[in-house]
């Protein structure tokens, strides 16, 4: 589970919520860390038999140690690459491991924050931080201690092979650390501001397609596929100034670690060199400084890298503590009170009051519903009907007052039990993306073909699906299905659930009153018996009821007759 520890530095947070996923893979661990620290011993040695080479072996005229060196130096190469090829291997391997861990945690997470997250933040806010900022963390938790690993190793032991070659040139060489570090501290703020400005520019960006794609068709009747495409270049626009910023301040931090390490180079070609050409140092000790100097320039440039790394992940790290922060409205109680089976479905609201800023949008709703009860629940657009369902299925709990559910308290409830028992059809109701199976097994994977087909049946999909079988796509987001099929469709899933309470949030309003008669029909012969709550504008597309409740100023009441519609009442 992620949560934001104020009581951690960044760096330590970054690493702790990844340690316990590294410990999980020891052994790739372990096996990462030796093959990396053998790659960099084979790849400081050769210039250290460099010097024995021109040294002992060409100047001193020994041609049998020149052919021995050239063999170790075959297989110092050829090792080398195996030893690279397997590290890098068992680095993928663990680096996978991490990333889909962390991005795990992140979506358990996001999948326990109420629908007022999701109404309030935009798609491409969500989906960069999932992609691009999980990634940034990860790279980071798992390169940084290797980078750092790595180069102090590489580093020592180039200090040993140089300072037994040549103290002073060693000191030389070392000698510009201090500017390079500086150089770095300098550019830290540059850094951290380009990479934020580029992150916003991505998520905006992803925004954008998200919310474009799904309005799709509405763009295309609106006329406005020019406007959209403007948009998108202004995005463009402004995400290209955002990476270059970025690369400018990457690439000026990084040119001058360059410069600085190509310096060391150059001193050691001046002051080496005027003392080989004096004859106070060998030849041979030149030529491996000159290849020490551009190797350990290496490990110096991966801990400036590091440096980088982490003004990026620090970004990165504080947009996923945002995330974590936003704490989920409603969690399952540790120790639930089980509901008596079989779960008779009465509900009672008792001076219940919710609301989603200052103003309340409930405030003292009283109500029982019998079990069995088929009620009819009316108010103005903007009551709080949809909202007191909310409440229902538990995606908040009230501010005030109670919910029972046969008695127990909603919140007292086991979470996944009570959206077993109490299920909601939409209007529009979700379909996933698959088939018609698909779909279906989505809330009951355990049930069979037969299962399947006879909750078709009774919703009235039984042609449908024996036409085209229970693999007919429904198409991304459902557009190949009609609105009724897809009302159907999600009734079918109702029956699979077979719940205690059913709701149905003006499922059938905007249909031809035939068809909305005959999916209320199909409810009404399923669930006959259990307790149903019909949300609807319209009293005549839900057949008789048993009650009307209207919503009115917070208060579930009696209903103005006026406003209901009274004519078209059918209370049984
Ligand atoms: N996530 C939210 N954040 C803030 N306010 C909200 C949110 N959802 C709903 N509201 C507000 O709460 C009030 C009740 O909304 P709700 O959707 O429950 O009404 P409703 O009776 O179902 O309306 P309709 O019949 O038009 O569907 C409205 O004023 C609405 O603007």
């Amino acid at each position: 589970m992620i949560t934001p520890d104020r009581t951690r530095s960044l760096p330590l947070q970054a690493l702790a919520w990844a340690l316990p996923l590294v410990r999980e893979r020891g052994a790739t661990l372990a096996a990462v860390v030796i093959l990396s620290c053998l790659g960099s011993a084979a790849a400081l040695l050769p210039p250290y038999l460099t010097q024995r080479l021109v040294d002992d072996g060409i100047v001193g005229g020994k041609v049998e140690l020149v052919l021995q060196l050239c063999a170790v130096f075959l297989v110092l190469m050829v090792g080398g690459v195996l030893i690279e090829t397997l590290s890098r291997l068992s680095y993928l391997k663990l680096s996978a491991h991490l990333l889909f861990g962390l991005r795990e945690q992140v979506w358990r997470h996001l999948q326990t924050l109420a629908p007022t997250y999701y109404a309030r933040t935009r798609g491409g806010e969500i989906l960069s931080r999932l992609d691009g900022d999980v990634a940034e963390v990860q790279r980071f938790a798992l390169d940084a201690p290797m980078a750092v690993l790595n180069g102090v190793f590489s580093l020592a032991v180039a200090l040993v092979l140089m300072l037994s070659l040549s103290p002073l040139l060693t000191a030389l060489v070392f000698a510009l650390v201090p500017l390079q570090v500086a150089a770095l501290i300098l550019s830290r703020p540059w850094l951290e501001r380009s990479t934020h400005a580029m992150r916003k520019e991505s998520a905006a960006m992803s925004s954008f397609f998200v919310e474009s794609l799904r309005a799709m068709k509405f763009i295309q009747a609106s006329n406005a596929a020019r406007r959209q495409e403007a948009g998108l270049r202004a995005h463009h626009g402004d995400y290209f100034a955002a990476l270059r910023r970025s690369q400018l301040a990457s690439l000026g931090a990084g040119g001058l670690q360059r410069v600085l390490s190509g310096l060391g180079v150059l001193l050691v070609f001046a002051v080496g060199g005027a003392l080989a050409a004096a004859g106070d140092l060998s030849v041979g000790v030149v030529v491996a400084f000159i290849a020490y100097t551009t190797r350990a320039a290496g490990p110096l440039q991966t801990l400036a890298g590091v440096f980088m790394g982490w003004q990026r992940a620090k970004v990165s790290l504080e947009r996923i503590r945002e995330l974590a922060a936003e704490r989920p409205t409603v969690q399952s109680p540790a120790q639930p009170v089980p509901l008596a089976h079989p779960v008779r479905g009465e509900l009672r609201l008792d001076a219940v009051r919710f609301g989603y800023g200052t103003e309340a949008v409930l405030e003292g709703a009283t109500l029982d519903i019998p079990s069995g009860t088929k009620l009819a629940l009316v108010g103005a657009s903007g009551a709080g009907k949809s909202t007191l369902i909310d409440l229902l299925q538990r995606h908040y709990d009230p501010q005030a007052g109670r919910l029972l559910l046969d008695g127990v308290r909603l919140d007292l409830v086991d979470l996944a039990e009570l959206r077993r028992q109490l299920v909601v059809v939409d209007q529009e109701p979700v379909l996933m993306p698959g088939s018609i199976r698909d779909n279906l097994r989505f809330v009951a994977p355990d049930a069979d073909e037969t299962a399947l087909m006879r909750a078709l049946d009774l919703a009235g999909l039984g042609k449908l699906a024996h036409a085209g079988g229970l693999d007919r796509p429904v198409g991304a987001m459902a557009a190949t299905l009609s609105r009724g099929e897809r009302l159907r469709l999600a009734l079918a899933r109702a029956i699979l659930q077979d719940p205690a309470v059913l709701i149905l949030d003006e499922t059938t309003s905007g249909l031809d009153l035939p068809v909305a008669q005959a999916i209320i029909g199909a409810v009404d012969r399923v669930f006959a018996g259990r307790t149903r709550i019909l949300i609807t504008h319209n009293l005549a597309s839900v057949g008789a009821v048993d009650r009307i409740v209207e919503l009115r100023d917070g208060r579930l009441v009696e209903p103005d007759p006026v406003r209901s519609a009274a004519p078209l009442l059918r209370v049984v």
